[in-house]
Protein backbone atom coordinates (compact mmCIF):
# COMPACT_ATOMS: atom_id res chain seq x y z
CA UNK A 1 0.00 0.00 0.00
CA UNK A 2 1.37 3.66 -0.96
CA UNK A 3 0.47 6.30 1.40
CA UNK A 4 0.83 9.71 0.57
CA UNK A 5 0.92 12.52 3.33
CA UNK A 6 -1.35 15.82 2.12
CA UNK A 7 0.12 18.90 4.08
CA UNK A 8 3.60 20.88 4.75
CA UNK A 9 3.06 22.01 8.52
CA UNK A 10 4.18 20.80 11.57
CA UNK A 11 1.64 17.63 11.52
CA UNK A 12 2.29 16.29 8.03
CA UNK A 13 5.88 16.74 8.85
CA UNK A 14 5.57 14.40 11.94
CA UNK A 15 3.18 12.24 9.90
CA UNK A 16 5.85 12.15 6.86
CA UNK A 17 8.68 11.30 9.57
CA UNK A 18 6.75 8.42 11.47
CA UNK A 19 5.98 6.56 8.13
CA UNK A 20 9.24 6.10 6.60
CA UNK A 21 10.35 4.34 9.68
CA UNK A 22 8.20 1.68 7.94
CA UNK A 23 7.58 2.33 4.51
CA UNK A 24 10.28 2.57 1.50
CA UNK A 25 7.54 5.34 -0.49
CA UNK A 26 5.61 8.07 1.31
CA UNK A 27 4.01 10.26 -0.95
CA UNK A 28 4.40 13.93 0.29
CA UNK A 29 2.54 16.85 -0.86
CA UNK A 30 3.04 20.54 0.05
CA UNK A 31 2.02 23.62 -1.94
CA UNK A 32 5.29 25.71 -1.54
CA UNK A 33 7.83 24.83 -4.12
CA UNK A 34 10.18 26.73 -2.73
CA UNK A 35 10.05 24.34 0.56
CA UNK A 36 9.81 21.19 -1.54
CA UNK A 37 13.39 22.20 -2.81
CA UNK A 38 14.88 22.95 0.57
CA UNK A 39 13.66 19.47 1.64
CA UNK A 40 15.08 17.71 -0.46
CA UNK A 41 18.42 19.58 -0.32
CA UNK A 42 18.30 19.58 3.37
CA UNK A 43 16.68 16.90 4.45
CA UNK A 44 14.73 18.82 6.28
CA UNK A 45 11.32 21.44 6.88
CA UNK A 46 12.81 24.71 6.64
CA UNK A 47 9.54 26.21 8.57
CA UNK A 48 7.81 23.32 10.44
CA UNK A 49 9.67 20.87 12.90
CA UNK A 50 13.27 21.98 11.40
CA UNK A 51 15.04 19.87 13.87
CA UNK A 52 13.72 16.75 12.40
CA UNK A 53 16.12 14.94 9.75
CA UNK A 54 13.97 13.41 7.24
CA UNK A 55 14.69 10.41 5.23
CA UNK A 56 13.87 12.06 1.81
CA UNK A 57 15.70 8.46 -0.28
CA UNK A 58 12.01 7.15 1.20
CA UNK A 59 9.89 10.41 0.43
CA UNK A 60 8.36 11.65 -2.83
CA UNK A 61 7.73 15.10 -2.21
CA UNK A 62 6.39 17.58 -4.92
CA UNK A 63 4.00 20.38 -5.01
CA UNK A 64 1.89 18.42 -7.80
CA UNK A 65 -0.79 17.31 -6.14
CA UNK A 66 -2.23 14.80 -8.74
CA UNK A 67 0.91 13.26 -9.05
CA UNK A 68 1.29 12.41 -5.66
CA UNK A 69 -2.37 11.49 -5.33
CA UNK A 70 -1.73 9.54 -8.56
CA UNK A 71 0.85 7.23 -6.93
CA UNK A 72 -0.82 6.71 -3.61
CA UNK A 73 -3.46 3.86 -2.41
CA UNK A 74 -3.85 5.85 0.98
CA UNK A 75 -4.27 9.12 1.10
CA UNK A 76 -3.61 11.17 4.81
CA UNK A 77 -4.79 15.10 4.85
CA UNK A 78 -3.39 16.98 7.71
CA UNK A 79 -3.80 20.68 6.49
CA UNK A 80 -5.98 23.08 8.38
CA UNK A 81 -9.41 22.81 7.49
CA UNK A 82 -9.41 26.12 6.75
CA UNK A 83 -7.25 25.78 3.43
CA UNK A 84 -8.41 22.06 2.91
CA UNK A 85 -10.78 23.19 0.01
CA UNK A 86 -8.18 25.70 -1.51
CA UNK A 87 -5.60 22.98 -1.67
CA UNK A 88 -8.12 19.93 -3.22
CA UNK A 89 -8.76 22.94 -6.07
CA UNK A 90 -6.26 21.72 -7.95
CA UNK A 91 -7.02 18.01 -7.61
CA UNK A 92 -8.27 16.61 -11.34
CA UNK A 93 -7.32 12.86 -10.24
CA UNK A 94 -10.83 10.89 -9.12
CA UNK A 95 -10.28 9.52 -5.26
CA UNK A 96 -13.04 7.70 -5.13
CA UNK A 97 -11.87 4.09 -4.82
CA UNK A 98 -8.35 5.76 -2.67
CA UNK A 99 -8.80 5.09 1.00
CA UNK A 100 -8.78 8.87 2.60
CA UNK A 101 -7.77 9.26 6.47
CA UNK A 102 -7.98 12.69 8.36
CA UNK A 103 -5.66 13.95 10.34
CA UNK A 104 -7.44 17.23 10.35
CA UNK A 105 -9.04 18.38 14.13
CA UNK A 106 -11.58 20.88 12.16
CA UNK A 107 -14.81 21.90 10.01
CA UNK A 108 -14.42 22.31 6.61
CA UNK A 109 -15.51 26.09 6.25
CA UNK A 110 -18.98 26.83 3.96
CA UNK A 111 -19.35 23.17 4.31
CA UNK A 112 -20.43 22.62 8.03
CA UNK A 113 -19.01 18.76 7.38
CA UNK A 114 -16.28 17.07 9.41
CA UNK A 115 -13.30 16.25 7.07
CA UNK A 116 -14.74 12.50 6.35
CA UNK A 117 -17.93 13.44 5.70
CA UNK A 118 -16.90 16.03 3.13
CA UNK A 119 -14.75 13.52 1.44
CA UNK A 120 -18.00 11.14 1.79
CA UNK A 121 -20.37 13.90 0.20
CA UNK A 122 -18.31 16.21 -2.04
CA UNK A 123 -15.48 13.46 -3.20
CA UNK A 124 -17.71 10.70 -3.27
CA UNK A 125 -15.36 8.45 -1.43
CA UNK A 126 -17.31 5.70 0.24
CA UNK A 127 -17.87 5.47 3.68
CA UNK A 128 -15.90 2.64 4.69
CA UNK A 129 -12.78 3.71 2.59
CA UNK A 130 -13.16 7.27 4.86
CA UNK A 131 -10.94 7.11 8.27
CA UNK A 132 -9.56 8.99 11.16
CA UNK A 133 -5.79 9.43 12.86
CA UNK A 134 -6.17 11.06 15.91
CA UNK A 135 -5.29 11.13 19.83
CA UNK A 136 -2.97 13.19 22.11
CA UNK A 137 0.19 13.90 20.02
CA UNK A 138 1.74 16.89 19.29
CA UNK A 139 3.72 17.08 16.39
CA UNK A 140 6.79 18.37 19.02
CA UNK A 141 6.77 15.76 20.68
CA UNK A 142 6.96 13.27 18.19
CA UNK A 143 9.96 15.52 16.32
CA UNK A 144 11.37 14.14 20.45
CA UNK A 145 10.62 10.72 19.95
CA UNK A 146 8.62 10.89 22.97
CA UNK A 147 6.09 7.77 22.91
CA UNK A 148 2.40 8.89 21.95
CA UNK A 149 -0.32 6.96 20.80
CA UNK A 150 -2.45 7.67 18.05
CA UNK A 151 -5.57 6.03 17.26
CA UNK A 152 -6.99 5.32 14.17
CA UNK A 153 -10.56 4.85 13.20
CA UNK A 154 -12.91 3.17 10.07
CA UNK A 155 -15.64 1.45 9.95
CA UNK A 156 -13.19 -0.79 7.51
CA UNK A 157 -11.36 -2.70 10.55
CA UNK A 158 -8.88 -3.77 8.08
CA UNK A 159 -7.76 -0.61 7.13
CA UNK A 160 -7.62 1.00 10.34
CA UNK A 161 -5.45 -1.71 11.30
CA UNK A 162 -3.06 -1.59 8.45
CA UNK A 163 -3.12 1.92 8.80
CA UNK A 164 -2.03 1.77 12.09
CA UNK A 165 0.61 -0.84 11.39
CA UNK A 166 2.04 1.68 9.31
CA UNK A 167 2.19 4.47 11.85
CA UNK A 168 3.38 2.13 14.82
CA UNK A 169 6.91 2.33 15.91
CA UNK A 170 9.48 2.49 18.66
CA UNK A 171 7.56 6.13 19.98
CA UNK A 172 3.97 5.51 18.64
CA UNK A 173 1.89 3.24 19.41
CA UNK A 174 -2.04 2.47 17.87
CA UNK A 175 -5.21 2.15 18.95
CA UNK A 176 -8.06 1.32 16.32
CA UNK A 177 -11.87 2.21 16.45
CA UNK A 178 -14.92 2.25 14.49
CA UNK A 179 -16.43 5.70 15.67
CA UNK A 180 -15.35 7.95 12.88
CA UNK A 181 -18.23 10.53 13.83
CA UNK A 182 -16.95 10.60 17.75
CA UNK A 183 -13.27 10.68 17.23
CA UNK A 184 -13.55 13.16 14.11
CA UNK A 185 -16.01 15.91 16.38
CA UNK A 186 -14.13 14.75 19.83
CA UNK A 187 -10.87 16.14 18.13
CA UNK A 188 -12.91 19.94 16.81
CA UNK A 189 -14.36 19.94 20.36
CA UNK A 190 -10.96 19.36 22.00
CA UNK A 191 -9.73 22.69 20.38
CA UNK A 192 -12.62 25.53 21.42
CA UNK A 193 -11.91 23.80 25.34
CA UNK A 194 -8.38 24.20 25.19
CA UNK A 195 -8.90 27.90 23.75
CA UNK A 196 -10.96 27.95 26.76
CA UNK A 197 -8.32 26.91 29.20
CA UNK A 198 -5.91 28.99 27.51
CA UNK A 199 -7.96 32.44 27.94
CA UNK A 200 -8.45 31.45 31.61
CA UNK A 201 -5.22 31.38 32.06
CA UNK A 202 -4.07 34.57 30.47
CA UNK A 203 -6.47 35.94 32.43
CA UNK A 204 -5.36 34.52 35.67
CA UNK A 205 -7.12 31.29 37.00
CA UNK A 206 -5.33 29.05 38.04
CA UNK A 207 -4.99 25.23 38.36
CA UNK A 208 -7.46 24.61 40.64
CA UNK A 209 -10.26 26.78 37.95
CA UNK A 210 -8.54 24.69 35.02
CA UNK A 211 -9.39 21.14 36.26
CA UNK A 212 -13.01 22.62 36.58
CA UNK A 213 -13.01 23.75 33.06
CA UNK A 214 -11.84 20.29 31.64
CA UNK A 215 -14.39 18.21 33.63
CA UNK A 216 -16.92 20.61 32.16
CA UNK A 217 -15.71 20.46 28.80
CA UNK A 218 -15.82 16.47 28.98
CA UNK A 219 -18.84 16.61 29.75
CA UNK A 220 -20.67 19.22 27.07
CA UNK A 221 -18.44 17.18 24.41
CA UNK A 222 -19.86 13.97 25.86
CA UNK A 223 -23.45 15.75 25.19
CA UNK A 224 -22.58 16.99 21.40
CA UNK A 225 -21.54 13.80 20.15
CA UNK A 226 -24.15 11.58 21.80
CA UNK A 227 -26.65 14.11 20.14
CA UNK A 228 -25.27 13.93 16.80
CA UNK A 229 -23.65 10.36 16.73
CA UNK A 230 -25.20 8.26 19.41
CA UNK A 231 -23.50 5.08 19.60
CA UNK A 232 -22.11 3.55 22.86
CA UNK A 233 -18.17 4.64 23.07
CA UNK A 234 -15.74 5.61 26.22
CA UNK A 235 -15.79 9.17 26.50
CA UNK A 236 -12.69 8.77 28.67
CA UNK A 237 -10.66 7.15 25.89
CA UNK A 238 -7.40 8.78 24.86
CA UNK A 239 -8.67 10.47 21.96
CA UNK A 240 -11.69 12.32 23.41
CA UNK A 241 -10.51 12.70 27.17
CA UNK A 242 -6.78 12.04 26.48
CA UNK A 243 -6.64 14.62 23.49
CA UNK A 244 -8.68 17.36 25.68
CA UNK A 245 -6.15 17.18 28.25
CA UNK A 246 -3.61 17.10 26.11
CA UNK A 247 -4.40 20.39 24.54
CA UNK A 248 -5.85 22.09 26.95
CA UNK A 249 -2.41 21.89 29.46
CA UNK A 250 0.33 21.05 27.21
CA UNK A 251 3.16 24.28 26.44
CA UNK A 252 3.11 22.83 22.59
CA UNK A 253 -0.27 23.88 22.56
CA UNK A 254 -1.24 26.13 19.87
CA UNK A 255 -5.12 26.38 21.16
CA UNK A 256 -3.81 26.48 24.49
CA UNK A 257 -1.47 29.30 23.32
CA UNK A 258 -3.66 31.51 21.46
CA UNK A 259 -6.31 31.52 24.03
CA UNK A 260 -3.85 32.75 26.57
CA UNK A 261 -2.66 35.62 24.56
CA UNK A 262 -6.51 36.44 24.14
CA UNK A 263 -6.84 36.08 27.72
CA UNK A 264 -3.93 38.74 28.58
CA UNK A 265 -5.56 41.01 26.17
CA UNK A 266 -3.90 40.75 22.47
CA UNK A 267 -6.47 41.40 19.61
CA UNK A 268 -7.40 38.42 18.05
CA UNK A 269 -5.30 39.94 14.73
CA UNK A 270 -2.47 40.46 16.49
CA UNK A 271 -2.33 36.47 18.35
CA UNK A 272 -2.84 35.25 14.79
CA UNK A 273 0.36 37.45 13.47
CA UNK A 274 2.27 36.15 16.72
CA UNK A 275 1.83 32.21 15.83
CA UNK A 276 3.53 30.75 12.53
CA UNK A 277 1.15 28.00 13.07
CA UNK A 278 -3.24 27.75 12.90
CA UNK A 279 -5.39 27.61 16.45
CA UNK A 280 -7.95 25.38 14.40
CA UNK A 281 -10.21 26.41 17.50
CA UNK A 282 -10.50 29.87 16.01
CA UNK A 283 -12.59 27.93 13.12
CA UNK A 284 -14.60 25.78 15.18
CA UNK A 285 -15.78 28.13 17.87
CA UNK A 286 -17.95 29.48 14.95
CA UNK A 287 -18.83 26.96 12.67
CA UNK A 288 -19.87 24.45 15.64
CA UNK A 289 -22.67 27.06 16.47
CA UNK A 290 -23.57 26.42 12.29
CA UNK A 291 -23.50 22.71 12.86
CA UNK A 292 -25.38 23.05 16.24
CA UNK A 293 -28.58 24.71 15.13
CA UNK A 294 -30.27 21.37 14.15
CA UNK A 295 -29.03 19.75 17.83
CA UNK A 296 -30.81 21.75 20.49
CA UNK A 297 -27.26 20.97 23.34
CA UNK A 298 -26.73 23.45 25.50
CA UNK A 299 -22.42 24.05 25.14
CA UNK A 300 -21.89 27.15 27.58
CA UNK A 301 -18.04 27.31 27.51
CA UNK A 302 -18.30 27.04 23.12
CA UNK A 303 -20.81 29.94 23.68
CA UNK A 304 -18.59 31.94 25.58
CA UNK A 305 -15.48 31.53 23.23
CA UNK A 306 -17.44 32.38 20.38
CA UNK A 307 -18.95 35.57 22.00
CA UNK A 308 -15.41 36.55 23.18
CA UNK A 309 -13.91 35.33 19.06
CA UNK A 310 -16.56 36.73 16.97
CA UNK A 311 -18.64 39.40 18.95
CA UNK A 312 -15.77 41.64 20.28
CA UNK A 313 -17.21 40.39 23.92
CA UNK A 314 -14.77 41.35 26.81
CA UNK A 315 -12.94 38.34 27.60
CA UNK A 316 -12.47 39.20 31.42
CA UNK A 317 -16.29 39.49 32.09
CA UNK A 318 -17.61 36.13 29.25
CA UNK A 319 -15.46 34.11 31.24
CA UNK A 320 -16.22 35.70 34.83
CA UNK A 321 -19.97 34.85 33.87
CA UNK A 322 -18.68 31.09 32.50
CA UNK A 323 -17.24 30.48 35.78
CA UNK A 324 -20.39 31.00 37.90
CA UNK A 325 -22.36 28.78 35.65
CA UNK A 326 -19.86 25.21 35.85
CA UNK A 327 -19.91 22.52 38.58
N1 LIG B 1 0.54 20.27 15.05
C1 LIG B 1 0.10 19.23 15.75
O1 LIG B 1 0.71 18.79 16.72
C2 LIG B 1 -1.16 18.57 15.35
C3 LIG B 1 -1.99 19.12 14.40
N2 LIG B 1 -3.12 18.47 14.04
C4 LIG B 1 -4.00 19.01 13.02
O2 LIG B 1 -3.35 18.97 11.78
C5 LIG B 1 -3.85 20.00 10.93
C6 LIG B 1 -2.69 20.76 10.36
O3 LIG B 1 -2.11 21.49 11.43
P1 LIG B 1 -0.57 21.81 11.58
O4 LIG B 1 0.25 20.89 10.80
O5 LIG B 1 -0.33 21.92 13.05
O6 LIG B 1 -0.52 23.22 10.92
P2 LIG B 1 0.63 24.28 11.07
O7 LIG B 1 0.05 25.44 11.76
O8 LIG B 1 1.88 23.67 11.57
O9 LIG B 1 0.91 24.63 9.55
C7 LIG B 1 0.09 25.44 8.81
C8 LIG B 1 0.00 24.86 7.43
O10 LIG B 1 -0.98 25.58 6.72
C9 LIG B 1 -0.45 26.00 5.50
N3 LIG B 1 -1.04 27.28 5.14
C10 LIG B 1 -0.90 28.44 5.79
N4 LIG B 1 -1.59 29.39 5.12
C11 LIG B 1 -2.17 28.78 4.05
C12 LIG B 1 -3.01 29.21 3.00
N5 LIG B 1 -3.40 30.47 2.91
N6 LIG B 1 -3.41 28.30 2.08
C13 LIG B 1 -3.04 27.02 2.18
N7 LIG B 1 -2.24 26.55 3.15
C14 LIG B 1 -1.82 27.43 4.08
C15 LIG B 1 1.03 26.13 5.72
O11 LIG B 1 1.73 26.02 4.51
C16 LIG B 1 1.27 24.93 6.61
O12 LIG B 1 1.38 23.80 5.82
C17 LIG B 1 -4.79 20.83 11.81
O13 LIG B 1 -6.11 20.45 11.57
C18 LIG B 1 -4.38 20.47 13.22
O14 LIG B 1 -5.44 20.61 14.15
C19 LIG B 1 -3.48 17.28 14.60
C20 LIG B 1 -2.70 16.70 15.54
C21 LIG B 1 -1.48 17.29 16.01
O1 LIG C 1 -4.37 18.00 18.40
C1 LIG C 1 -3.34 18.30 18.95
C2 LIG C 1 -2.69 17.44 19.96
O2 LIG C 1 -3.30 16.19 20.01
C3 LIG C 1 -2.73 19.62 18.63
O3 LIG C 1 -3.37 20.61 19.35
P1 LIG C 1 -3.00 22.12 19.06
O4 LIG C 1 -3.44 22.41 17.64
O5 LIG C 1 -3.73 22.96 20.05
O6 LIG C 1 -1.51 22.26 19.20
Amino acid sequence: MNIAVIGGGSWATAIVKILTENNDYVGWWMRDEENVMHIKKYHNNLKYLSSVELATERIDISNDLNHIVSNADCLIFAIPSAFLKSALSGLEVDIKDKHVFSAIKGIVPDENLIVGEYFNQNLGVPLDQIGVITGPCHAEEVALERLSYLTVASTNADMAKKVAKNLTCDYILTKTSDDIYGTEYAAVLKNIYALAAGIFHGLGYGDNFQAVLVSNGIREMKKFIKSVHPIKRDINGSAYLGDLLVTAYSQFSRNRTFGNMIGKGYTIRSAMLEMNMVAEGYYAARLIREVRKENEVKMPIADAVYKILYENRNPKKVMAKLALKLS
